[in-house]
């Protein structure tokens, strides 16, 4: 056993994710799409590090800092603010982001700070939330927030914060290129429902041979039934990413399809040398503004050691 002294910092690291089908259903009462999700976490992290403060306060770093919200309306905020209510204490916590995942993206960033923000302040303030207390708080605060706490690969239903774990059979690589500028997920839903009004939308239901790529690890069969119903709602309202997907296909990439509500397009290669050549590609476009590689499937959420640990 380690040592049981009181943590005075505590930083979890959380992944991206990317997702390798998204069917989005009709419209709800509620105004969310039921959707077959199957997420992917990918190597991609924020880093979310709590320590002890007077008041709720949050800071960030990073080359997207400057986009993340620093008030109440942080989604990380968010969090430590339900948990502190839900235990009955004051959030009186400091939450620092090192933001390394694209911002507005749609790799769910804010959520993945969310989900790092909850299980920091539960370390930090030992309040001892069970799996399930968790995942339900990381349910309110976002259809996607549940997954950024599981991480690994896993099929979300409802409006995605249901998950089934997926078991994954290898190691996908990934090159993903974020785009200048970002996309509002309920702006891309409301370009999808009107795409789509007049049609008939078939309920969601993921693809039985996608889920069987990802168990036998095998990318090729995974880049034949890449689908993301949101990919013609994000080129609508940004076409330019239409010619950034052919770059990527024709510099070799086995499949290239849009990141959730996007504008991040996602590249599935079949080797770190085929990434290389896929991100010079990319970079010579000159009209991406990062472009990185990352491997699938990572962990969740996951308290670092403290340093004298390590
Ligand atoms: C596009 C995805 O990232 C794919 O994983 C998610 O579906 C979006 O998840 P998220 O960003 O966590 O979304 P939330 O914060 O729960 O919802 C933001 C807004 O997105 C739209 N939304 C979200 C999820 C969903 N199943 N249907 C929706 O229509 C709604 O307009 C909602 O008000
Ligand atoms: N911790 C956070 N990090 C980034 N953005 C945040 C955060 N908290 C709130 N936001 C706000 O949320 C918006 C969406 O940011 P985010 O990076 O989560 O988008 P996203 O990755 O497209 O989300 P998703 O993939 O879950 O739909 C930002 O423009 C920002 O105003």
């Amino acid at each position: 056993m380690t040592a049981t002294s009181p943590r005075t910092a505590v930083t979890v690291r959380v992944p991206a994710k990317v997702n390798v089908q998204l069917a989005v259903g009709e419209v709800r009462p509620d105004g969310f799409h039921d959707l077959a999700n199957v997420f992917l976490a990918v190597g991609l992290y924020d880093e979310v590090t709590a320590t002890p403060a007077d008041a709720l306060r949050v800071t960030c770093e990073g080359p997207d800092a400057a986009q993340v919200p620093l008030d109440r309306t942080n989604l990380a905020a968010r969090a430590a603010e339900l948990l502190a209510a839900r235990h009955g204490r004051e959030p009186a916590v400091h939450l620092h982001i090192a933001k390394d995942i694209p911002v507005a993206g749609g790799m769910a960033g804010g959520s993945a700070d969310a989900a790092a923000a909850l299980v920091a302040c539960d370390t930090l303030w030992g309040t001892g939330a069970s799996r399930a207390e968790l995942l339900a708080l990381c349910a309110e605060l976002g259809s996607d927030v549940p997954f950024s706490l599981l991480g690994g690969a896993a099929l979300g239903t409802g409006r995605g914060e249901r998950l089934r774990h997926l078991e994954v059979g290898g190691t996908f690589t990934w090159v993903f290129a974020a785009a200048d500028g970002g996309l509002s997920t309920p702006a891309v839903y409301r370009e999808f429902d009107r795409l789509t009004a007049g049609t008939d939308i078939p309920l969601p239901h993921a693809v039985p041979e996608l889920l069987d790529a990802l168990y036998t690890g095998d990318a090729v069969a995974l880049a034949a039934h890449l689908e993301n119903d949101l990919q013609p709602a994000a080129l609508s309202l940004m076409p330019s990413l239409a010619d950034t997907l052919a770059v990527g296909r024709e510099a070799g990439a086995l499949a290239a399809l849009v990141s959730g509500s996007g504008p991040t397009t996602a590249f599935l290669v079949k080797d770190e040398e085929s990434a290389g050549v896929v991100t010079e590609a990319l970079r010579a476009t000159g009209r991406c503004r990062t472009v990185r590689t990352a491997t699938s499937p990572v962990p969740g959420a996951t308290v670092l050691p403290r340093p004298a640990e390590s």
